[in-house]
């Protein structure tokens, strides 16, 4: 037998169908959702929950409510380069182009003014939860707080100078105390951001595994990429990269590995022996032409799976059900199967595995009774989603992004009937169409 139904609650939710995201992915129709301090409280037949005297009520007629979804990578602030260099590969992007940008342009006010745009966009999409991985991330932690949306920050380590510091010591210091400032906020948690195997040593690695253990960080790195990526590897060290963390002591149960793009059966048995999870990017793999990720090789193989759009320079947006559908439609082309990746499995990268991921879990990615309220509608009453005979099929195969209408985070409102509640965008897109002005040289 579940929980008792309460008797009072701060915000009671009738909805036409409600998606838990739990164990066998039920779909509820004509149920209501209850919630009190911020937390799920019941979930209910719609009959059974006119007995629940609610601070606030709300009937969500043809509209599915679900988990907010969790944008497992990222990096937030170079949403102000989206469109600077389009159309190269990986290597030449980043060595000719972003770098550079970064170089001349990276400071606190590009990160705080890009965080706020990437999260405007974020919010308005469905996304309730977001991993970044980006310099000054003290400054995006202030964004972050201020708009009450939750993230994990993965704090860069690179062997060299960047704009935020020196070199690994200054990077590890400047972390670490980041982590104290955030330790008991339960929206906010900072983990190690070591950039890739090909940016830092083993001295830096291993130090990064053994602080982590320490400390229960979690740890986001870019890997296997590109085949080139691995190349280089082996011509250096002997060793494919996977293996070389692996020796390290940096895959395990905290680990998020990001990309896996070129993977063989061997990188996949060590993944999943190690535990650490996977985060596909598949808009990113496909316009950097980096590779076709086995996700369902690694779904197979036991790997949680989560999702991320990378940063809106490489993507070019931050649109999670976008990117959930790619994920669906390319995983299907890649393994050859149509049954590879059905629905409620993109549903879920998108969600629970993401939470799974970035070890919070406990508090968010499905929608259960102690969990806190994470939360969005999504309304499927227009001509484009008719008829609806599943409504898990239209949230991943068609365009449904726009029809985001409500979120909450920890039980607070972010979006109401589709406008931020706790930004301004106006002077978001102001301030990014001044930084346009700004990068392309204009007087
Ligand atoms: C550690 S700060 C983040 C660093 O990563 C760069 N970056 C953005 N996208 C990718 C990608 O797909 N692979 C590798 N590195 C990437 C970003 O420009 C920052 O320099
Ligand atoms: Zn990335």
């Amino acid at each position: 037998m579940g929980p008792a139904n309460p008797t009072k609650c701060d915000l009671l939710i009738f909805a036409r169908w409600i998606l838990p995201v739990s164990d066998g992915f039920p779909v509820l129709e004509n149920h209501a959702l209850a919630v009190s301090d911020g937390v799920i409280s019941g979930i209910m037949p719609a009959e059974e929950a006119r007995h629940i005297t609610a601070d606030e009520s709300l009937w969500l007629d043809e509209q599915v409510l679900m988990p907010g979804l969790i944008n497992a990578h990222g990096h937030g602030a170079m949403s102000l380069f989206r469109g600077l260099a389009d159309d190269y590969p990986l290597h030449e992007w980043l060595n000719e182009h972003i770098w550079p940008a970064e170089g001349q342009w990276v400071n606190e006010e590009f990160v705080r003014d890009g965080s706020a745009l990437a999260i405007a966009e974020m919010l308005r999409g469905g996304t309730t939860c977001f991993s970044d991985m980006y310099f000054f991330p003290e400054i995006c932690a202030d964004v972050v707080r201020r708009a009450g949306i939750r993230a994990q920050l993965a704090f860069p380590i690179f062997d060299f100078p960047c704009a935020w510091g020196s070199g690994p010591d200054d990077y590890f210091r400047k972390g670490l105390a980041l982590r104290d400032t955030y330790k008991h906020n339960d929206l906010i948690s900072i983990g190690f951001g070591p950039h890739a195997p090909y940016t830092v040593g083993d001295t830096a690695l291993s130090k990064t595994a053994v602080f982590a253990e320490e400390l229960d960080c979690t740890i986001q790195i870019h890997l296997h990429e590109t085949a080139q990526e691995i190349a280089d590897a082996v011509k250096q060290t002997g060793l494919r990269p996977i293996e070389r963390l692996a020796k390290l002591g940096l895959l395990g149960p905290r680990t998020q590995c990001v990309h896996l793009a070129n993977m063989s059966d061997n990188d996949i048995a060590v993944l999943a022996e190690h535990g650490s999870h996977a985060v596909h990017c598949p808009e990113s793999n496909l316009k950097l032409a980096s590779g076709f990720s086995p996700v369902e090789k690694m779904r197979q193989a036991g790997i949680n799976v989560a999702l991320g759009t990378d940063g809106a320079a490489s993507n070019n947006d931050l649109d999670m059900f976008g990117e959930l559908r790619t994920a669906a439609l390319l995983g299907k082309a890649v393994s050859g199967d149509a049954t590879a990746i059905p629905d409620y499995y993109a549903l879920e990268m998108a969600t629970i595995n993401g939470a799974r991921a970035l070890g919070i879990d406990h508090l968010t990615g499905s929608l259960e009774v102690g969990k806190q309220a994470d939360l969005i509608s999504i309304d499927l009453s227009d001509l484009a989603q008719q008829p609806v005979y599943r409504p898990t099929s239209q949230l991943v195969y068609s365009n449904i992004s726009h029809r985001v209408c409500h979120s909450w985070i920890k039980g607070r409102r972010m979006l109401d009937n589709g406008q931020l509640t706790t930004l301004d965008s106006q002077e978001i897109a102001d301030k990014a169409r001044h930084w346009r002005s700004k990068i392309s040289g204009e007087k």
